[in-house]
């Protein structure tokens, strides 16, 4: 299990974005393509080594928290919810400050009410800026943050993240950039 994401991490294209090493991949990118065995590989070990029937909502990071939130709501029929990059206005909306190694943006939060039980997905945790922006605005909303999933996990955001917003993030493969290319990190 999670041969094949292994295997497509170690194989994929970096990018730079300034002095940012940034690798190309079909999870994390969309890019060159997304192979649905691919999708289905990362989805098989969610749906397996995770109890999702007390989850309500699962909530995708826009964008590439897109495809992951989707698959996994026709796999485990729970409805979805994508935090944007648009705003619109609603009652209710939460906005909040994404960071991450080459960017800034707004995000925003609609649809999730206080003790809402949610599973969060995103596709990468990199610097950790994004999923602990995101986390800490779940938390003011009032949720009952059940799990964050974030398939690929890169350099070392993921601890500082736990570390600032005191919820465990659950990655599947750690990665980390050597001479700008992709080396997987092993337990
Ligand atoms: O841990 P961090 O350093 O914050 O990086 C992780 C974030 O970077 C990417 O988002 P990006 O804003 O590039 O958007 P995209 O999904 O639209 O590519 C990715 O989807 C994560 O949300
Ligand atoms: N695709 C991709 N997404 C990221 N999000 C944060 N870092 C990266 C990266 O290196 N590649």
């Amino acid at each position: 299990m999670l041969d094949e994401l292994k295997k497509s991490l170690v194989e994929c294209p970096v990018v730079k974005k300034g002095e940012y090493f940034y690798f190309v991949h079909p999870i994390s990118d969309g890019v060159p393509l997304v192979e649905p065995e691919l999708l289905d590989d990362v989805m098989d070990y969610i749906i397996n080594h995770y109890n999702l029937n007390m989850v309500d909502k699962i909530v995708g990071v826009e964008s590439m928290g897109i495809p992951l939130a989707t698959a996994l709501s026709m796999k485990t029929g729970i409805p979805f919810v994508i935090v944007r990059k648009r705003e619109y206005g609603l009652p209710g909306e939460h906005k909040v400050h994404q960071k991450t190694g080459y960017s800034e943006n707004e995000l925003y939060i609609n649809g999730l009410n206080k003790d809402d039980n949610v599973l969060l997905i995103d596709d990468v945790v990199s610097t950790g800026g994004t999923i602990t922006s995101v986390i800490k605005a779940l938390d003011q909303i009032g949720v009952n943050l059940v799990y964050t999933i974030v398939p690929i996990e890169k350099d070392d955001g993921r601890i500082n993240a736990e570390h600032n917003t005191g919820h465990n993030i659950d990655t599947l493969v750690k990665i980390k950039m050597v001479d700008g290319k992709v080396t997987i990190v092993d337990d």
